[in-house]
């Protein structure tokens, strides 16, 4: 068979995942399949559940409900949300990468140029962590998480604390990885705009999936265009949600007479201007 007849390589399918601490729930019944060379993104607000899912997804937290497969013996590479490296630490990239692979200097050194050169950051190598830029910070954990060769990427809001031109090239970077390294990617995003050029399918999340979709094919299709709005140059997009439904301040569901009579009950308008610190979930 060639390759272009060849079904797609699943390396996760999960269906109908529940999570609750307590009296909370915080995911449910979420579903999602993530390929081979495929690059899905989970975006919404603050506490819809996204680094609980991927938590999940990782094995780092058990599902209460639902069932997740993953591929077998597959490697998965993680950048975390947050990472502290104490400023008093004498602590070279090459060192903190070397940590990261338990291994001794002279077997580890070609795997880490890699990953540097792969990331665009070899000249960094002796380089004290803590005087890295945000961008640059964001390349080494990248390098970090590429280590082991993965089949899969896991990356948390990887642009975080990066400026907008910076944000644009690591999404670039990250879509350029998938395709030298067939690998997957599952990414946390808060906003659609700059990660959408980069996105293969994108699912919103707000304790349960509200919509997904494949960017791709924003420009042909209607419907798609209808949930998630125009894009309007060099990849920048202006991301328009509709859904039928609102949530209560616990991001539950709700049902009002509103959202019965309008099939677009509620609306979440990104501007590229959309920030973390500007997170707020609009409804109509
Ligand atoms: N171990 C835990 N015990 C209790 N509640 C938790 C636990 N972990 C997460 N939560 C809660 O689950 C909800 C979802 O958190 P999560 O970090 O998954 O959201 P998120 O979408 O990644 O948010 P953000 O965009 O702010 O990073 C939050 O209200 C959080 O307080």
């Amino acid at each position: 068979m060639t390759d272009a007849l060849k079904p797609p390589q699943s390396l996760i399918q999960a269906t109908d995942l529940c999570l609750q601490f307590g009296e909370r729930q915080i995911l449910n019944n979420v579903s999602l399949n993530l390929n081979a060379g495929e690059i899905v993104t989970l975006i919404g607000p603050n506490g819809a559940g996204k680094t609980s899912l991927v938590r999940v997804v990782l094995g780092l937290q058990a599902a209460s409900q639902g069932t997740l497969t993953r591929q077998p013996n597959l490697r998965i590479g993680y950048m975390p949300q947050k990472l502290h490296i104490e400023a008093s630490l004498p602590l070279s990239v090459k060192r903190f990468l070397q940590l990261a692979l338990r291994r001794k200097s002279a077997d580890s050194l070609p795997v880490i140029l890699e990953s540097l050169q792969l990331t665009g950051i070899e000249h960094l190598i002796n380089n004290p962590m803590h005087t890295l830029s945000g961008g640059e910070t964001q390349r080494v954990l990248l390098a970090r998480a590429l280590l082991r060769n993965p089949d899969l990427l896991v990356l948390d809001e990887p642009v975080q604390g990066v400026d907008v031109a910076g944000q644009s090239r690591l999404y670039q970077l990250i879509a350029d990885i998938r395709d030298q390294r067939g690998c997957g990617v599952l990414m946390v995003s808060h906003d659609l705009h700059l990660v959408m050029a980069a996105t293969d399918t994108v699912i919103c999340l707000n304790q349960h999936v509200c919509c997904h979709g494949h960017p791709s094919s924003v420009t042909e299709d209607p419907a798609y265009l209808e949930l998630f709005g125009q894009t309007t140059h060099s990849g920048i997009a202006v991301y328009t949600h509709h859904h039928d439904h609102h949530h209560d301040i616990h991001g539950d569901v709700e049902v009002s007479d509103s959202a019965a009579v309008h099939e677009s009950g509620c609306e979440h308008t990104h501007s590229p201007a959309h920030n973390r610190d500007d997170k707020e979930h609009r409804h109509a």
